[in-house]
């Protein structure tokens, strides 16, 4: 019997052909699954159609388009045991990239094909669903730097033209976090929240790598004293991002906890996955184990060692393995 499942699809994300994209993911995906395709409108969401799939008690729930859409989709399937599958068509599909999940439609295909999941963290921040982050500050400017029509037209360079627009005007602001072990007090021009982050996310990547299954968020905070200063930091973050290495500057500190409070002087604003969702004080308590994603049975592993192509190769074996008559077999 056929697998079935509720595709909840966005037709107006990304920079691609939506149409051409939902008959590959048919093509992909119906001669295993039988799909009940919902759109996304402009009224009904991606959240309200795949809370609408949970009450039905659908099998499983795929979500297809832009972050927006994927993290609104999963926050209505936490703590329901439905497999959720998700086939990026974003800008910089940070959703996927953060859980190790490929973000080609066919090979997102694939990866719900393969029908393997796991069990990740998720977050509440003031009673909304986080799946990735939450920014507080520099990162909450950005993004609302970064609209619509800057993103159709540049794509992920708008973030980053955001970005350094808003270095410009940088500003520190006084900040309290707390934990159920203590209260910490500093001044920082970006706080954030990461239940999970893809490396492109510079403002998590203080403890150089997110753990999205440990029951526990981390928390980077930002300080540079100027606009140098956050240039460097940035730099920094991005290169511990790469080598999975903790920072080591005095301007950025990390921690991990299961849930914070933080409050700001002035206030703030705040962004979730992607989107401004208001402003601080926020608390965020980590919900561990609260998703069940579809993800890549095996984990693409670096080569440990290439040898090929190298002159005059002969390559001898010192323990061959036992033949079969050995082994009995
Ligand atoms: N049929 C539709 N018509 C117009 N807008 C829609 C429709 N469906 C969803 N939307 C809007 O799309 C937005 C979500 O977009 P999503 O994040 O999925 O894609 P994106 O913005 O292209 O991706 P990214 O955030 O990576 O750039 C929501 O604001 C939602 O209201």
């Amino acid at each position: 019997m056929n697998r079935s499942a509720c595709l909840i699809f966005n037709p107006v994300a990304g920079q691609g052909n939506p149409e051409q994209e939902l008959l590959e993911i048919r093509a992909l995906l119906e001669p295993t699954i039988d799909l009940d395709i919902h759109f996304t409108t402009e009224e009904v969401g991606a959240d309200q159609l795949a809370y609408d799939a949970v009450q039905r008690g659908v099998d499983e729930i795929i979500a297809s388009g832009g972050d927006g859409t994927l993290s609104a989709a999963a926050a209505a399937v936490i703590n329901t045991n439905i497999p959720f599958g998700i086939i990026s068509r974003g800008t910089a599909n940070a959703f996927a990239n953060a859980l190790g999940i490929p973000d080609t439609i066919e090979a997102a295909c694939q990866t719900i094909l393969q029908g393997a999941t796991r069990n990740v963290d998720v977050a509440y921040c003031n009673d909304r669903p986080l799946i990735l982050l939450a920014g507080v500050g520099f990162e909450a400017e950005t993004v609302e730097k970064a609209n619509r029509e800057a993103k159709n037209r540049f794509g992920i360079i708008a973030y980053i033209l955001a970005g350094l627009q808003q270095l410009g005007e940088l500003q520190n602001f006084d900040v309290e976090i707390e934990t159920e072990e203590k209260i910490i007090k500093t001044s920082a021009a970006a706080v954030t929240v990461a239940n999970a982050a893809p490396p492109t996310s510079v403002l998590a990547q203080g403890p150089g790598g997110i753990i999205y299954d440990d029951g526990l968020l981390d928390v980077t905070i930002v300080a540079p004293v100027n606009k140098a200063g956050a240039i460097a930091a940035t730099y920094h973050l991005f290169q511990s991002a790469s080598s999975g290495n903790a920072v080591e500057r005095d301007d950025i500190g990390y921690l991990r906890a299961k849930q914070f409070k933080i409050t700001t002087d002035p206030v703030q604003k705040v962004v979730l996955d992607g989107e401004i969702v208001g402003t601080t004080p926020i608390e965020v308590k980590c919900v561990p184990a609260g998703l069940r994603v579809f993800v890549p049975t095996v984990e693409e592993v670096e080569p440990a060692e290439k040898l090929e192509g190298l002159p005059n190769l002969v390559i001898e074996l010192k323990n061959p393995p036992e033949s079969e008559e050995e082994t009995g077999g």
